[in-house]
């Protein structure tokens, strides 16, 4: 079989050289997000909960945030809550003596801030942007507490905001709400290579995190690909899911401690780097994940893994979602401890990623899905064999039918851009309608042919201009059963929206799935949390919110 020899080929050619590829690690470079570029649609059509913005001709790399349609125009059902001061001349001169530096207050109110303060009202999907005529950005706990103490006594609403690369625009202004920055909170402030401790302040980039542990042979437990602009206290605020989560584990479970600011300026002093702690109830699970709504995380505390010297991707062609499962099942099983990533991608995906970027794909000829598998371990010759006998299985068995596996670290990047290259890639027809969902495993990509069997029929789906949806497409986090299902179109269409919605949330609802597995609800599935959570669950959360944030100041109009 030409795909066996393939892989044995490859496998032999690792043996032959093991020294080098023995110290490959994997650190790959983040996309820009800030230059990703929507491009031009047609006749963009509103659409209250998914519309994103367009412009006939942006200059690519240097999309401007001005163009982009306002979120309250966007969600006409949102009001401005009254009960919020309007920003004066005062409040301004206030923070200004507070933060001191000209940097740390950017002023949209007393003069025109213009492109400076555009980038903190508006997300980089280009779908949401609020009214803010503030930014600050406080360099310590101590400086975040008196900011937010001040507004609380002062009733003005506030975001908290990390790296601003979230997909539901939860970091982002609806209205006039003061943006708090943490960028300026950025140092390491204690890393123990003995237990793998780090605490850090929450602005710190998730990439400088990883490059730091990766001088002390750690690694940090979260990978996704906007490390290169996202910040850790916002992946801890949006529980950021990831690429090695099959690995590593959630936030939930690797953040042992963290500091954070409560509207009324109290610090939460939980910093703890015990792996054990079983004194009562665990408050700082409700910041993982609480999207800013009770307070600000301004540090944490947190348990990163040895760095695995030896790490392998392989890149698989499989003829149905059956395989899929079996490859999935069969990688669990034999590469079981060094198993760190199994990614799902639909052969459509690799399509559009070719068409839209013309990118070489790795196999020849078409398969209706292909997986990406990393492993991570301490012993080359060990996962070598592993690996090894896990492929002959898959290629004997017929389980997978093609296959291809790194053999220097270029081309890991290269095997791991077909997964990471598809969100942005997805773009490139005008915009996107995406669902991040929870779905029992057997069933996982069933929704995918469904809605594309419901939007085709329904005339909605080609390749001509005349149809508004480009593909239905399916990707994700297999061995999370995580599924993204995408639908890049060319413009935004009531008819797609109303083909789509509340569909694909009944079927989720059905089986016992969630709404949004990883990317949280913000603004965008904060209407559909019903479906998910029950009102018992729902009302607890809102006494929740109630306790922490009285006065409602804490990124109003989302998630609650
Ligand atoms: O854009 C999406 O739908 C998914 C983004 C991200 O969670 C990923 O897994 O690549
Ligand atoms: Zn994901």
């Amino acid at each position: 079989m030409a795909c066996a020899s393939r892989i044995a080929s490859a496998l032999r050619r690792i043996r032959c050289a093991n020294s080098t590829f023995q110290r490959v690690s994997l650190i790959r470079p983040a996309p820009q997000i800030a230059q990703r570029r929507w491009q031009t649609t047609q006749e963009a059509t509103t659409s209250a909960s998914q519309e994103a913005n367009h412009e006939d001709d942006l200059p690519a790399g240097a999309p401007s945030a001005k163009t982009i349609k306002f979120t309250s125009e966007s969600y006409p059902e949102l009001k401005r809550d009254p009960k919020f001061a309007e920003i004066t001349k005062e409040h301004v001169t206030f923070f200004k003596d507070l933060l001191g530096s000209d940097s740390a207050v950017i002023d949209g109110l007393t003069k025109d801030a213009g492109e400076d303060i555009e980038p903190f009202n508006s997300d980089w999907m280009r779908k949401y942007r609020g009214h803010t005529k503030l930014v600050v950005k406080p360099g310590s706990t101590e400086e975040v507490s008196k900011v937010l103490k001040y507004c609380n006594d002062n009733m003005l609403a506030v975001v908290p905001q990390g790296g601003n690369t979230g997909l539901v625009g939860g970091s982002v202004p609806v209205f006039d709400e003061i943006v708090i920055n943490l960028s300026r909170m950025n140092n390491i402030r204690f890393f123990d290579e003995v237990s793998g401790v780090l605490v850090a302040d929450a602005g710190v980039i998730l990439e400088v995190a990883d490059n730091y542990l990766a001088e002390k042979s750690h690694i940090f437990p979260l990978d996704l690909g906007a490390k290169g602009s996202c910040q850790i206290g916002g992946n801890v605020a949006t529980n950021a899911g990831g690429l090695r989560l099959l690995r590593y584990g959630s936030m939930h479970g690797n953040i042992l401690g963290i500091e954070a600011v409560l509207p009324d300026g109290t610090i939460v002093d939980d910093l703890s780097k015990l792996r054990k702690n079983n004194t009562g109830y665990d408050i700082k699970q409700l910041f993982i994940g609480g999207e800013g709504t009770i307070g600000i995380i301004t540090a944490i505390s947190i348990l990163c893994p040895q760095r695995s010297p030896a790490m392998n991707v392989a890149y698989f062609g499989l003829e149905s979602f059956e395989k899929v499962q079996q490859a999935f099942r069969e990688a669990k099983n034999q590469l079981s401890e060094i198993l760190s990533a199994f990614e799902l991608m639909d052969g459509r995906t690799q399509k559009l990623l070719h068409k839209a970027n013309g990118k070489k794909l790795p196999l020849e000829g078409d398969h209706p899905f292909y997986c990406l598998i990393e492993t991570s371990g301490s012993n080359t010759e060990h996962d070598s064999a592993k690996l090894e006998a896990f492929l002959e299985y898959v290629m004997g068995e017929e389980i997978v039918s093609d296959g291809v596996l790194a053999q220097d670290q270029t081309q890991m990047l290269n095997l791991w851009s077909c997964r990471e290259g598809i969100p942005e890639v997805l773009g490139h027809w005008g915009g996107v309608y995406k669902y991040d969902l929870s779905i029992p495993i057997s069933e996982l990509y069933s929704l995918v042919e469904e809605m594309r069997e419901r939007l085709t029929s329904a005339g909605l789906v080609g390749d001509s201009d005349k149809h508004p949806v480009v593909d239905v497409v399916g990707y994700g986090h297999m061995g999370d059963s995580n599924l993204h299902l995408n639908i890049p179109t060319r413009r935004f269409d009531k008819e797609v929206e109303k083909a789509i919605e509340p569909f694909v949330y009944e079927w989720v609802a059905k089986r016992n799935g969630s709404i949004s597995a990883e990317h949280g609800l913000g603004i965008a599935k904060k209407a559909f949390i019903g479906y998910s959570r029950s009102d018992t669950m729902i009302k607890l959360m809102k006494q929740i919110k109630n306790l922490y944030d009285p006065n409602g100041i804490m990124n109003p109009y989302k998630y609650i």
